[in-house]
């Protein structure tokens, strides 16, 4: 970003100070649709960089809105300021705001204010916090006010390892500029904040687009460039046969779940592979999925005529199934493989390295653990997911609030949508049903997963808006309702 940044003042017409300006615009513009009543007291700390500069902007155009209770906390605990941040405090000397000079953390007695907007330390954060910030941080979290970070919350780094004991600000909510950090996918990053959203600043989004990284964020123009409309003359040959190997006594509902989504993201054909005991389930609740008996099977016969094969879902893990995905794999033609199955693999890491290129392996955090060890933090899960994506050359979806979708080229696609309303039984199992009819459509592994999990998550996110929760048949059904407006 800071590299955006210095080509937008040096090729737009902008210069720096008009671009932070611009950037406590688009903060205020958002924290006015939260926050509406010009009588609320609000304490804006400003550190002496460019995140200082911002809080200096924005405290100057709160007044200008009408909010006249503000007081501005400066931190004077580095001799060093930026020359934006001198510009606005001089623009700011003209105003009549309120401004405290804190040469300590000590100087702060309390906080007395309704809201506090944090906009100490941004982006420039180059070590952890200690001394007097640590301090300030600390006080400013125990005031228990609503806070809003601008850009990132002090103290947190928006890129890289995130230490496990974090002591920065943790606010409400963070208005970051023109791109989401990286961490802000991290599940770890709820305890710097609660929630965030980005607004648009004006940077150079030519140049953003050709910057080298490995890092993607999904967004619905590359869901709608991705996605093919169903043919004129098409028929269900066209659209491809997904078996899939899922479902036991106790856990058919995972089979039934895979197949209602398989069906409802568009495959010509669906084989549900499953035990004798769910025959009745199946052909009551899906009469257009076949059924192949899986009682006493370890091999599955003219495997050719699928173009999609999925296992795992509710399998249960067993000698015969261990057998089952042994023989699959051998056959050299991609999988995916989810719950049971990654479990069988987990114990057969000998499997692992024979894994077809290409397949889709689908863990949650625990299944991903025992596939390829334990993790300390999400970022080194996800180092260790995109090493072994690459590697192995197979798609790994790492399953999360946010997905990280891993490809062979060691790209990592993050998946924005999703909501804690479909955080229940039976989700992944129709995560797995979607991904395979897009793979069973011949869409490639890397786009059936990004298809899969961006159109997953969208529908239970527009189902969410009426319900408390969101169950895994809702989601199910709702899919091909979703594709058709994408489309
Ligand atoms: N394109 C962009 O990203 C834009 C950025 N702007 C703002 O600029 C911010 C970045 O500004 P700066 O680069 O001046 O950096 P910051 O304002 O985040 O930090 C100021 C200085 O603090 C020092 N510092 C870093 N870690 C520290 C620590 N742990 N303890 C004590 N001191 C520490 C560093 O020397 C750093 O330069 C962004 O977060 C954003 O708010 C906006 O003004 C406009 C556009």
């Amino acid at each position: 970003m800071r590299q955006v940044d210095e080509f937008t003042i040096a090729n737009k017409p902008i210069a720096s100070i008009d671009l932070m300006e611009k950037a406590a615009r688009a903060f205020v513009q958002s924290f006015l649709r939260d926050e509406f009543d010009t009588s609320k007291h609000i304490a804006i700390f400003c550190g002496k960089g460019n995140n200082g500069g911002d809080g200096l902007a924005i405290a100057h155009l709160l007044l200008s809105n009408g909010y006249l209770n503000i007081k501005v906390y400066i931190t004077n605990f580095s001799s060093k300021q930026s020359t934006d941040f001198t510009i606005n405090l001089q623009r700011l000397e003209e105003s009549r705001c309120k401004k405290v000079i804190l040469n300590n953390a000590a100087d702060l007695k309390n906080i007395k204010a309704d809201l506090i907007i944090d906009a100490i330390l941004g982006s420039g954060l180059n070590k952890p916090l200690a001394g007097e910030y640590a301090e300030l941080a600390s006080q400013i979290n125990k005031a228990k006010k609503k806070v809003y970070a601008v850009d990132v919350p002090t103290g947190f780094f928006a890129e890289g390892e995130l230490p496990s004991n974090y002591n920065g600000v943790s606010a409400f909510k963070t208005i970051c500029f023109q791109r989401p950090k990286i961490n802000f996918f991290m599940p770890e990053s709820v305890l710097a904040t609660e929630q965030f959203e980005v607004v648009e600043i004006g940077l150079d989004e030519d140049f953003i687009e050709k910057q080298n990284t490995d890092f993607y964020l999904i967004e619905v123009r590359d869901i709608k460039k991705i996605l093919k409309p169903r043919k004129l003359f098409s028929h269900k040959g066209t659209y491809g046969h997904a078996l899939i190997i899922a479902g036991n006594t106790n856990t058919m509902g995972a089979a039934l779940l895979s197949s209602m989504a398989c069906l409802h993201t568009g495959a010509g054909l669906i084989t549900a592979c499953i035990p004798q005991s769910g025959l009745i389930a199946l052909n009551t609740i899906l009469p257009e999925v076949m059924a192949l008996p899986r009682d006493e099977y370890t091999r599955i016969e003219d495997q050719h005529k699928y173009q999609a094969v999925a296992i795992g879902p509710g399998l249960g893990i067993s000698t015969a199934h261990e057998h089952l995905l042994e023989s699959l794999i051998a056959i050299n033609r991609p999988l995916v493989i989810d719950a049971d199955g990654l479990n069988m693999l987990a114990e057969r890491q000998d499997l692992i390295e024979k894994l077809p290129q290409y397949s889709i392996l689908t863990p949650h955090m625990k299944e991903f653990d025992r596939l390829f060890g334990e993790h300390n933090s999400w970022w080194e899960t996800l180092q260790t997911a995109r090493t072994q994506a690459r590697r192995l050359k197979i798609v790994i979806v790492l399953k999360n609030q946010f997905t990280f979708i891993c490809s062979p080229e060691g790209k990592v696609y993050i998946n924005p949508t999703g909501h804690p309303a479909m955080a229940q039984g039976g989700m992944g199992d129709v995560l797995t049903g979607v991904i395979t009819s897009f793979l069973a459509q011949k869409y490639t592994a890397l786009n059936a997963a990004i298809l899969g999990c961006f159109i997953h998550g969208q529908t239970g996110n527009e189902l969410a808006d009426n319900h408390f929760v969101v169950t895994a048949s809702q989601v199910a059904s709702g899919i091909s309702t979703r594709i058709q407006q994408l489309i």
